[in-house]
């Protein structure tokens, strides 16, 4: 469900045309819809109000402020993975206590602005992080709220770099170690034990492998307590998918729900979870003009002037994401199969092989579909490219919430040493 849609044969993001932006904004350019973002968190967050623990927006897959107070304002907290997303979401309007910090490399200065902040939870990944957490607090004169990442081995996730609950992942603390680390973290004085966390991967569009993973933090939770171990928090991740092509089926939240309900529910403990791409992935287009059309010897490129470093899902995962024109196709009209290709010098510039599209010219704006998470986040300036700008739309109105950087902004951080000067 997203709110882009065609009227009068024009794209629009809710009640603004897209060609409108792009007159005043430039190509290429981000445009995310505030009643889609709504919408997705809504769902998503009416289907474990239940459990009575937060839903934490993973920032990592949209860091924009003006995205994260969208959804602080609808009682979002924030997933956060560094100092610096963290600082984000501070600005962003999210109060610490509904702040969760994961990852597998937190240092120690981002423990201790963790810390200061006074967030909800620290979510730990290895022993010796444990050590390190607890030093940092000592030193603090506090106690960390912490829950233990574990590593449940349960795959799941499209493509092997998006999965991240299997044994040889690097994330969490491997499932038979657990007990342990537990017996550990509750020896420290600096830490205060509240939860497990789980997380197993992303772009998941099958209940079965979060059931796996939830009972295997089932039977952990009810080992421990035995051990005289009471956890009361459980975190379960983000990873439910969105639709990238038609005819993709993704389980819709009330159905992850009744799965968090049969395996955990009666645990007694507050569920919070992570969600990023689920909220954001479709609420998102990246918009671009087609530059050249080059007929090569086999096939027909469209070169279209935004690129691998603007949206890099295709480059590193061969992601799918669905191209459509942004002035509405002629009902009936013949499709060509394009290759349509950024302007980087690398072959992996590629958004999409022998894609059927209608026939497009120089000077036609497409849009690239499902660009929400994982967008303008993962983006570079690689071939010293300005990063894209970023628009949010609200009914009828829009707003550039982060613009396009001067080139004098993008070499700001650069000297030339004295000897070469
Ligand atoms: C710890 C953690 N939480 C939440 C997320 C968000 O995942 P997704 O965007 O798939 O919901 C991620 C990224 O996969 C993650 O690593
Ligand atoms: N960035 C990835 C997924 C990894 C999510 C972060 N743990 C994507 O675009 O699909």
């Amino acid at each position: 469900m997203h709110h882009f849609h065609y009227r009068n044969g024009r794209l629009y993001a809710e009640d603004v045309a897209i060609d409108d932006i792009v007159q005043a904004v430039g190509s290429p350019v981000y445009i995310y819809s505030t009643a889609t973002l709504t919408r997705h968190f809504q769902v998503f967050a009416d289907s474990l109000k239940e459990f009575g623990g937060l839903v934490c927006f993973a920032v990592k897959s949209n860091g924009n402020t003006a995205v994260i107070r969208t959804l602080a304002r609808l009682g979002a907290g924030a997933d956060v993975v560094s100092g610096g997303e963290l600082m984000v979401a501070r600005a962003a309007g999210v109060p610490a206590e509904r702040i969760i910090f994961s990852g597998v490399g937190k240092t120690r200065a981002e423990m201790e602005l963790a810390l200061d902040e006074g967030i909800h939870q620290i979510n730990v990944e290895s022993v010796p992080e444990l050590d390190l957490l607890n030093e940092v607090a000592l030193a603090r004169g506090v106690k960390a709220p912490v829950a233990l990442r574990v590593n449940p081995d349960v795959g799941a996730g499209g493509h092997a770099k998006i999965t991240t609950g299997k044994k040889e992942n690097k994330f969490g603390i491997d499932w038979t170690a657990a007990p342990a680390a537990y017996r550990h973290a509750c020896s420290l004085p600096g830490l205060d034990v509240k939860g497990v966390a789980v997380h197993i991967g992303s772009q998941i569009a099958d209940l079965q492998p979060f059931e796996d993973a939830f009972l295997r933090v089932r039977d952990l939770v009810l080992m421990l307590r035995a051990d005289g171990i009471s956890l009361s928090r459980i975190d379960l991740g983000g990873g439910l998918g969105v639709p990238y092509e038609d005819g993709n089926d993704i389980p819709p939240p009330p159905e992850y729900a009744a799965i968090v309900r049969s395996t955990l529910g009666d645990l007694g403990c507050s569920i919070s979870a992570e969600p990023g791409r689920l909220i954001a992935g479709n609420a998102g287009l990246l918009v671009s003009e087609v530059m050249f059309i080059k007929e090569g010897s086999t096939r027909t490129f469209a070169i279209v002037d935004a690129a691998m470093n603007d949206l890099v899902r295709p480059a590193m995962y061969e992601a799918f994401h669905g191209i459509i024109p942004v002035a509405e196709p002629v009902p009936g009209e013949a499709t060509i199969d394009y290759d349509v290709v950024g302007p980087v010098c690398e072959t992996g510039d590629t958004f999409a092989k022998q894609r059927p599209l209608p026939p497009l010219k120089a000077g036609d704006l497409i849009a690239f579909k499902t660009a929400g998470a994982y967008g303008a986040t993962m983006s570079s300036q690689y071939n010293a490219r300005p990063l894209v700008p970023e628009v949010l739309v609200d009914g009828n109105r829009f707003a550039v919430v982060r613009r396009r950087p001067t080139f004098e902004e993008m070499r700001a951080l650069e000297q030339v040493p004295e000897w070469l000067a």
